[in-house]
């Protein structure tokens, strides 16, 4: 099983490159689960709408305003648009919501507002889709077990709480940069290989998106992925390379 965090050019893959890809890999047996971002669509209809926005060590600070907006953007706009560039390109794909179709149960963390901890992850709406060779395309959003509105879940934390249900699962983590850097941002220092253990040792050097993307590496190989590569989602040569186990940053059990 392939999880792909979608994020970067891929959100709109106009040419069809990553949908090739993806396809190729499907061709080999593979089977493949797509969690989408969408941060920066976020933020342009929140301007749009001259909502003001901030993160948290990372995390969108996210007010019952702000969810509907992420929540309409994710799950109207963006899934759609990357389920649409697959089945273009051949593959049949189906955009889902982690909320409608009840996959992501999470709480609420404090201090957050209605953002999300992944509690649990119920795969049968996925496995169905599996089953018919439908490529999931799911929006990082959670039921609120407490009820309410729902939650805003980060997109990479997403993948990896999916990833737990398929074990031996390999996640790609697609990013604008061409991986981790040990010290940033010098380019000079990319990571091209580590264990998860060196990888937990390094944690607090780390800043902005890139800390939930290391948290999201260090769960979901806690949860039983055999590897997390994270790459350059802008380069679509390097997301071909990582389906094929090259480039980028590769963090393993
Ligand atoms: N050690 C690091 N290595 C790589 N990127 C880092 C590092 N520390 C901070 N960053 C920043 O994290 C960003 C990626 O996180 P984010 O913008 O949330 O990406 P995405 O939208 O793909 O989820 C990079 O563009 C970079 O500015
Ligand atoms: C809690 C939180 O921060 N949620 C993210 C969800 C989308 C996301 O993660 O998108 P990227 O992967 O493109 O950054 C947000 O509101 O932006």
């Amino acid at each position: 099983m392939i999880i792909i965090k979608f994020g970067g050019h891929a959100m709109n893959d106009t040419q069809g490159i990553f949908a090739a890809a993806i396809k190729s890999v499907l061709l080999k047996g593979e089977q493949v689960i797509v969690v989408h971002g969408g941060g920066p669509q976020i933020n342009a209809e929140l301007k749009n709408r001259n909502i003001e926005s901030i993160f948290v060590n990372g995390y969108r600070f996210t007010t019952d305003e702000i969810f509907e907006v992420v929540d309409e953007v994710l799950s109207k706009v963006v899934g759609p648009e990357v389920a649409n560039n697959l089945l273009l390109a051949g593959v049949k794909a189906q955009a889902m919501s982690g909320k409608q179709s009840e996959v992501i149960f999470a709480e609420g963390i404090d201090g957050l507002g209605k953002v999300g901890r992944v509690l649990r992850v119920d795969v049968s709406k996925i496995d169905q889709l599996l089953f018919q060779k439908i490529v999931p395309v799911i929006a990082p959003i959670a039921v609120d077990v407490a009820g309410g509105i729902g939650l805003n879940i980060n997109a990479d934390l997403a993948a990896a709480a999916i990833s737990g249900a398929y074990p031996n699962s390999t996640v790609i983590i697609m990013t604008d940069v061409a991986g981790i850097y040990q010290n940033w941002p010098d380019k000079s220092s990319l990571i091209e290989k580590i264990s998860a253990h060196e990888l937990a040792e390094l944690k607090l050097t780390f800043a902005d998106g890139m800390l939930p993307k290391v948290d999201a590496t260090l769960e979901a190989i806690a949860a039983g992925a055999n590897s997390v590569r994270i790459i350059d989602g802008t380069d679509e040569t390097s997301f071909a390379a990582a389906l094929d186990g090259s480039g980028g940053t590769l963090v393993y059990a």
